[in-house]
């Protein structure tokens, strides 16, 4: 297992930080989410890890050494301005981009003709690549990333576009190399997505780390909710002090409570009242935790 991380990385463009000392591990063997608004400095962060952007200061490591250019030879990138060429067949892509790797043609092309197949493209490996759907395309993008047994993984948005069958296929495609020990980087901006697949998280606020864990740690962190289910309306919840009432509907009630006595004079006022259905907590969706750290 070798992870991938970057130390007290920053870049500035004249004045400005678009990421200002950022830390986080890729650990191996897993896949790490890596989110935040439009402009947060995701892309420029993976553009300094791969080296194709300079480094204003910091460090990128991999295996706990100072990652070399022949490391970064060995990763799969999936750029932000996808690369492949319209006009050039598919499978010469994968060919040229698996060779670049050190893999013989021969072995190349084996390797390109078998991602072509699970696809489902194999029929269509000498279609130029502008023919195939902008689906089709952005699953050949990523499999072109995947060519050579790439020692890490750092994906810009591999999955924007992609309908859920082929967000499926393609996340089986990474398991079966984060269970070769591979760290897998990607970002996204579908949090749904996110909070399913990855074993770790990093959320990024204006060029800041703001949120760096495992979803469990990080919902832990996240502020708790507790469901109120009574046998008549719950309205009469927005007037209890300490109660911040974040949604009634009907007899069901989302609270804050503002520490366990709250809770206690919520629940006794709730029964004098009438029977309590439950009063649970709800452990914060990933979509919340993020309002919360980057609002
Ligand atoms: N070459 C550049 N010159 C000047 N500013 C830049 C350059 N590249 C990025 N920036 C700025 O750096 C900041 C971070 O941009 P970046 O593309 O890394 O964000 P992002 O998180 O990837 O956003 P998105 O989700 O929209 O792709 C933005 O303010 C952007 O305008």
């Amino acid at each position: 297992m070798t992870t991938l991380e970057v130390h007290d990385l920053t870049r500035t463009f004249g004045d400005r930080r678009a990421v200002d000392a950022v830390s986080f591990q890729a650990p191996g063997g897993m896949l790490t989410g890596f989110v935040g608004s439009n402009g947060a400095g995701k892309t420029t962060t993976m553009r300094m890890m791969m080296g194709v952007l300079s480094i204003t200061s910091g460090e990128v490591r991999f295996g706990g050494a100072p990652v070399t250019r022949a490391d970064r030879r060995t990763f799969g990138y999936m750029p932000e301005e996808r690369g492949l060429y319209p006009k050039q067949p598919a499978i010469d892509q994968l060919v040229y981009l698996a060779r670049l790797r050190g893999i013989p043609a021969a072995a190349a092309r084996t390797e390109a003709m078998e991602h072509l197949d699970r696809l489902g493209l194999a029929e269509r490996a000498k279609d130029h690549v502008e023919k195939l759907s902008l689906g089709n395309q952005q699953r050949v993008q990523i499999t072109a990333a995947l060519m050579g047994r790439p020692r890490a993984l750092i994906l810009d948005e591999p999955f924007s576009g992609l309908d859920p069958a082929a967000v499926d296929g393609m996340v089986d495609l990474l398991r079966e190399h984060t269970a070769r020990g591979v760290p897998v980087l990607f970002s996204s901006h579908q949090l749904d997505l996110v909070e399913r697949l990855c074993e770790r998280l990093v959320i990024l606020r204006t060029g800041e780390v703001v949120a760096d864990g495992t979803p469990a740690e990080l919902q832990e962190a996240g502020t708790v909710r507790h469901r109120l289910v009574l046998d008549s309306d719950a309205g009469w919840v927005r007037g209890v002090p300490g109660v911040h009432a974040v949604d009634v509907d009907g007899p069901t009630a989302l609270v804050e409570l503002a520490d366990d006595a709250t809770t206690q004079r919520l629940l006794a006022t709730a029964l004098e009242r009438g029977q309590v259905r439950e009063l649970s907590p709800v452990r914060p969706s990933l979509a919340q935790i993020y309002r919360e750290v980057t609002a």
